[in-house]
């Protein structure tokens, strides 16, 4: 991945498109992802209210932010409505909830590729379902395939323990394995990952906890339900400082004129081989990327 393909999705915050107080604070907000919610957070009897909304929100969208839109299941009521509202603003992303196969993601694509002929709307899948878990690799897979336009996965924590009755209890322990299987499904498809909501919105360290451990599985970011969540996020899914100074230290020990052909060196007695220099150029890749913003 070049540079300029790195887009930081440190903090991934919901808007419900039926709340207009929080709609009007969205230029102003500096999460890196914003998604205008139609689905769980709209009630039945707002859905067309909110629909006819999003042309208004994406007239004056925010530039500063990648700005996506959450439809309903194209298998229920909203979802073919939804998905035609969602394609006329030209969003970077539509995010499918309750994404079970890979049909799911193939027959969204084919309504895109109506009307999105050069590809600029990209699809995000939202795991959260016990069959859509189920399934995760084989819809990762997809994203080997940029025609499938799937580049991302979205953990839906809440609908998970909904359906099979785990609790999100003690650090998430048991939700760990399934969590660490999106991870694995995500990466062998190329896709980035964003962790679900922390629903405690008071609880600022309760949620920097669940960022680090978050970004300590591997994933890219967190879904945000409110403002006050974006700065932990924005710093947990950022290179730490530790990290850009090893980083460099990589990078700088490969370009000495004794290293340059050598596969593996010491560095302050430990082993780093040139798969390290890869992750080191991506870390510092990743930090220019965030201090654009
Ligand atoms: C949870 C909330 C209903 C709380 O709202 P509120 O009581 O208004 O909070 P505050 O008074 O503390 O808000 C302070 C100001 O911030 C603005 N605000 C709040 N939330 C947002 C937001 N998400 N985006 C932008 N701005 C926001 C308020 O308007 C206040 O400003 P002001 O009015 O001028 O004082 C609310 O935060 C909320 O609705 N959050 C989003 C809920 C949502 O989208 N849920 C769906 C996504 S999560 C999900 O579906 C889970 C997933 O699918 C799964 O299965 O896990
Ligand atoms: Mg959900």
């Amino acid at each position: 991945m070049t540079q300029s393909q790195i887009r930081p999705r440190r903090s991934v915050l919901y808007t419900p498109a039926a709340n207009d107080r929080a709609l009007s604070k969205i230029g102003r907000l500096s999460c890196d992802v914003i998604v205008i919610d139609l689905e769980d957070s709209v009630a039945p009897s707002e859905k067309a209210a909110a629909r006819q909304k999003l042309a208004t929100i994406f007239s004056a969208r925010p530039q500063h932010v990648e700005m996506a839109v959450r439809i309903n299941a194209l298998s229920g009521t909203w979802g073919a409505d939804d998905l035609a509202a969602a394609i006329s603003c030209k969003p970077d992303a539509i995010l499918l909830p309750k994404v079970k196969t890979p049909h799911d993601i193939l027959e969204a694509g084919k309504l895109l590729d109506r009307a999105d002929k050069d590809m600029k709307i990209a699809l995000w899948a939202m795991i959260e379902t016990p069959k859509g878990l189920l399934n995760s690799a084989t819809i990762a897979e997809l994203g080997c395939d940029p025609a499938s336009r799937l580049t991302c996965f979205v953990a839906g924590t809440n609908d998970l323990a909904k359906e099979t009755g785990v609790t999100l209890a003690d650090d998430r322990r048991y939700f760990l394995p399934w969590l660490m299987q999106m991870v694995l499904a995500a990466r062998a498809g190329g896709l980035d990952l964003i962790d679900g909501v922390y629903n405690d919105f008071y609880d600022v360290e309760g949620f920097a906890r669940e960022c680090r451990q978050a970004a300590n599985m591997g994933f890219d970011g967190k879904s945000l339900i409110h403002p006050a969540q974006i700065e932990a996020a924005n710093i947990a899914f950022a290179p730490s400082a530790e990290a850009l100074v090893e980083a460099r230290a990589i990078v700088d020990i490969f370009a000495r004129s004794e290293n340059q052909k050598k596969g593996v060196v010491a560095l302050n007695g430990r082993m780093v081989e040139r798969l390290h220099l890869a992750q080191a150029k991506k870390c510092l890749a990743k930090a220019t990327a965030v201090n654009r913003k």
